[in-house]
């Protein structure tokens, strides 16, 4: 079998094309969208990042902002920044980019930040309303997966779904999202035993690992569909993700690819929390 490759940057185009209806609707009714982006110190991983939110923010018409603080910013000035921003009108979304210089602690600054206005959907009010099946803002990188599965009709209910990976801001809340959609929903990580014979039963196979290359086809189902989180910057500059495409395509029956895979879905499913933040569903 060959499978059909999910190209997240096309899926995001068509998408953004749709949202960018909706924001001219909104301008109409005098509302302009509006976020606003926090990066402390100058990582040019995230550096790169900002640049993509920023041009997709533009091309769709959300008017975005950038505030640049030197490392050496202390967690009392970061979170007096955000508290002028929860109190201006005129912002509707507020990300700060992670990770933050070990001196600022995460959770402080996630908290700190209204979950009206928390567009990352990493706020724990966020995530509970997730965890319950809430209408809220969800989480960008898992949002985005479960779209690309539904723009194939693939199913999920009662398919198996393995996770590689617990993080806060994939693995766990993309593992939720699944069993949301009646998943059989499965969680591995650096501690489990045999992770081939979990794998090997996923129907849906998220590989969230933060190594490259490191799901080959020993690790996949015949059909399976196999969603790459990975973004590995390798020596050469090139950007690959962890799971090996040209073994694993021969065997799966839907793979997204790195680049151009699960990263632009990120940023569309930003910009769809942006907009929702500015029609104020979070009464
Ligand atoms: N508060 C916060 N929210 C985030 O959502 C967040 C964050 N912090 N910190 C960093 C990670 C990483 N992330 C990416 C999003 C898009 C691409 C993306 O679009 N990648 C392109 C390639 C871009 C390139 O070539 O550099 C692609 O995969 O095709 C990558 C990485 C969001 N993050």
């Amino acid at each position: 079998m060959t499978a059909e490759v999910i190209n997240g940057k096309e899926l995001s185009q068509s998408l953004r094309n749709e949202m960018t209806e909706e924001v001219s609707q909104l301008k109409e009714q005098g509302i302009t969208p509006h976020l606003t982006v926090i990066l402390i110190g100058d990582d040019p991983a995230s550096k790169s990042y900002i640049r993509g939110k920023e041009k997709a923010s533009y091309e769709t018409g959300i008017s975005s902002e950038l505030i640049e603080l030197p490392s050496s910013t202390t967690e009392q000035e970061l979170l007096s920044q955000i508290y002028d921003l929860n109190d201006d009108n005129n912002v509707h979304g507020i990300l700060v980019q992670l990770p933050l210089p070990s001196h600022i602690h995460e959770q402080h600054i996630i908290e700190a930040i209204d979950p009206k206005k928390d567009v990352d959907g990493f706020h724990p009010v966020n995530i509970g309303r997730m965890m319950i099946g809430k209408d809220t803002f969800l989480p960008c990188t898992p949002h985005g997966i479960i779209t690309m599965l539904k723009s194939r009709q693939i199913s999920i209910e009662g398919k198996n779904a393995v996770i590689i990976g617990r993080s806060n801001i994939v693995g766990k809340p993309v593992g939720q999202l699944l069993l949301n959609e009646n998943a059989t929903v499965t969680y591995c990580h650096s501690k489990t035993k045999n992770l081939v014979d979990h794998t090997k039963n996923a129907d849906i196979l998220v590989a969230a690992v933060g190594r490259p290359n490191a799901i080959d086809d020993e690790f996949v189902k015949e059909g399976a569909a196999v969603i790459d989180v990975g973004i590995n910057r390798l020596d050469d500059g090139s950007l690959t993700g962890d799971v090996d495409f040209d073994s694993v395509k021969e065997k799966a029956s839907y793979i997204t690819p790195v680049p151009r895979g699960v990263g632009p879905m990120t940023i569309t499913m930003l910009l769809k929390n942006t907009i929702k933040a500015a029609r104020g569903f979070h009464q």
